[in-house]
């Protein structure tokens, strides 16, 4: 049964609709929405506090500014979820994030009101400047340009590129730093420490106080002047000494802070900030989770909690009768300890995700050997590889679709330098609901191409500890890839006795005829499944398990192509320059003629669902590679009962 809003919001599709409703009724329509996004996220899952933490300023925004036509750039979008109700998706939101449902994030081609595509983090003030300064190109004067950041965002270097620009760009843009003081777990670094003090400072509260009053003497219900906003503007900035404030010396017009929760002070402030022309930024400050009480007590949990009960705030957690795999990034939290116990050199990195890497384990026990460096992948590979100059061995935990971010540095202060960080690619294959943005799809193929790097995955938990192993001894001199994929392996007794594996081995897990599976990583299990359902329709595929796409294991190849007339490749990366065309390449190179057929991520944007569902859209779930083992034998197809049990 739908889930019914509260009475102003049902009369709201569309900000046309907000714009309605008398300003002394938003504050209750602020409660609708807010409610309507607990009802919601508690029963179909998503990201929650930060979208709870905005509802005020999305109200606002909507409010005063002539959206679509003013353009409204979310920054990574997973605080949009009140965006997205407003303008015209509540009959679908129940459908956030689900197979073929909305996006959890903005995106163009679902809402006119979604002017850029986001996910990943600090894009939104380059993106926003890209649209000011179009506008004025094409003479749209009247034309508003908004960005909203949060301040965990804002640490990324992206962001400080972007500011540098908009100083002076001489363009009408407003950044709207939303400031909640957290990330998705606590925020770190000297911009953190800034934005407390200017927020906590007398001196700054003073000035603060003094601007309102002088806006509350204006005669009510007039909106300012647009000369006496100017005169505003300038005598804000002689008030500031423009050196002592980060952003007056980019050359953006400060304002604030102001409380983010107060929606009459938030509609009044961006009607004024409307007329006032060139760069400027709005400091806003919120709480995460606000409204929902746990949620502002604890911000991490809270972030993408997972289904909960709404009364009680008790995490729906399934429950097993037997003991359940473990999540791989546990495997890698728990294993890092155990390694760096023995090794002194050993150091963890991560950037942004202490708790979603599981390295908040070894910040907790070792805090003098794991840091978490904030958002930005580029500091976090180059500070890795400036450590392993000298001597230190660090895993560099980034998720594999924000190592994107990273590339460069991983060629040019890693690989170049044959430098031995070892980065742990989480989140690598598709990751499920985040969709598109968050999918690990490139990483086989955008690593493989760069000399001195060894590529590796590992098919169970008991390989992601041995390669982790093998990953920090003295003697593996290369910089070394470790991908894995989001969520539990397939060994409920994980802690196995770690062992080196020989760099470019791969394992030959079944005797075949006729036909091979050759898999890479945790998919490999899916093929075990399927061999499992074969096997029972008389057909005997081989399996090997490549373990590594750089080097490849030649010896291994060699017997799978001379052995078997067919062969099929199964990965969680992109069909187009992953594992499959490394094999191709092998082939040629030796002259193999086998018939092959590559099973991955197609060449095309995949979106979101769960894993299960995407897995078997792209043919590579258990039963699609049963189907690719049964067309290329040309069996008659023999429709079992059996289940895949992976
Ligand atoms: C490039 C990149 N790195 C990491 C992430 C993961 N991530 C998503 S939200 C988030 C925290 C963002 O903090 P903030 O901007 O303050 O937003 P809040 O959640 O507090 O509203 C992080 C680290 C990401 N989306 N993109
Ligand atoms: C918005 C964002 O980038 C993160 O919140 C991301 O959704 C976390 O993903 P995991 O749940 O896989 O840690
Ligand atoms: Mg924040």
């Amino acid at each position: 049964m739908a889930i019914t809003p509260g009475p102003l919001l049902q009369q709201v599709n569309t900000p046309a609709d907000l714009k309605k409703i008398p300003e002394d009724k938003l504050h209750e329509f602020c409660d609708e929405l807010r409610q309507y996004i607990i009802d919601v996220v508690s029963v179909h899952g998503g990201h929650f506090a930060a979208s709870l933490g905005v509802v005020e300023l999305t109200t606002a925004l909507h409010y005063v500014y002539n959206t679509p036509e003013d353009l409204l750039v979310w920054d990574v979008g997973h605080q949009a979820y009140g965006h997205k109700i407003i303008t015209g998706r509540r009959d679908r939101f129940e459908t956030n994030r689900k197979y073929n449902g909305l996006s959890g994030f903005p995106k163009i081609s679902e809402s006119a009101y979604d002017t850029f595509g986001v996910g990943h983090s600090s894009t939104s003030i380059s993106a926003a400047l890209g649209m000011a300064i179009a506008a004025k190109y094409k003479g749209e004067n009247e034309r508003k340009v908004v960005a909203v950041i949060g301040d965990g965002s804002m640490t990324a270097g992206m962001a400080f590129e972007a500011m540098n620009h908009a100083g002076v760009s001489n363009t009408d843009m407003l950044i709207i730093l939303n400031d909640n003081g957290i990330g998705i777990d606590p925020n770190v670094g000297a911009l953190k420490e800034y934005l407390t003090d200017i927020t906590t400072s007398p001196k700054y509260n003073k000035f603060k106080d003094d601007v309102w009053n002088a806006l509350n003497k204006l005669p009510v219900g007039k909106s300012i002047s647009k000369s006496i906003a100017h005169k505003m503007a300038e005598g804000l900035k002689g008030m500031l000494n423009s050196n002592s404030n980060l952003f007056e010396s980019l050359k953006l017009r400060y304002f604030g802070p102001i409380d983010g929760h107060n929606i009459t002070k938030l509609v009044d402030t961006l009607k004024d900030l409307k007329q006032i022309g060139g760069p400027k930024i709005l400091h806003v400050i919120t709480t995460k989770g606000k409204g929902y009480a746990l949620a502002e007590k604890d911000q991490t949990k809270w972030h993408a909690p997972g289904l909960f009960d709404k009364v009680t705030g008790e995490i729906i957690k399934k429950t097993f009768e037997t003991p359940q795999p473990p999540k791989y990034q546990d495997v890698f939290g728990k294993t890092i300890i155990e390694l760096a116990e023995k090794n002194d050199k050993i150091f963890g990195i991560t950037p942004a995700m202490p708790s979603g890497s599981s390295l908040k384990y070894m910040m907790e026990q070792m805090p003098h050997r794991a840091l978490d460096v904030g958002i930005c992948e580029q500091h976090a590979v180059t500070l890795s590889a400036g450590m392993a100059t000298q001597g230190l061995r660090v895993f560099c935990n980034v998720y594999s679709s924000f190592m994107q971010r990273a590339y460069d540095q991983a060629v040019h202060d890693v690989a170049i330098q044959q430098l031995p960080v070892i980065f742990c690619l989480d989140r690598a294959g598709l990751v499920g609901d985040d969709g598109p943005t968050h999918h690990g799809c490139y990483d086989i193929a955008y690593f493989r191409c760069i000399p001195n790097m060894i590529v590796s995955a590992p098919m169970n938990e008991s390989e992601l500890r041995n390669l982790m192993y093998t990953a920090q001894l003295e003697k593996t001199d290369h910089p070394f890839v470790i991908r894995y994929p989001r969520g539990e392996g397939v060994m409920p007794e994980w802690r196995t006795p770690m062992e080196e594996i020989t760099i470019g081995k791969g394992r030959r897990l079944k005797e075949g005829k006729d036909i091979a599976i050759l898999s890479f990583g945790h998919p490999g299990n899916f093929a075990a499944a399927a061999i499992r359902t074969l096997h029972q329709d008389g057909i005997m595929p081989g399996h090997y398990d490549l373990r590594f796409a750089k080097p490849l294991d030649e010896e291994l190849l060699h017997e799978a192509c001379r052995k078997y007339p067919k062969l099929v490749t199964v990965e969680d990366g992109t069909v187009t320059g992953g594992i499959g065309s490394a094999v191709l390449e092998f082939m040629a190179a030796h002259g193999y003629k086998n018939e092959v057929r590559i099973l991955g991520i197609p060449d095309r944007i995949v979106e979101h669902g769960t894993p299960r569902e995407l897995y078997r859209e792209c043919g590579f779930d258990a039963e699609g590679i049963a189907a690719a083992v049964r067309e290329m034998v040309k069996e008659k197809v023999v429709v079992t009962t059996a289940t895949f049990n992976i």
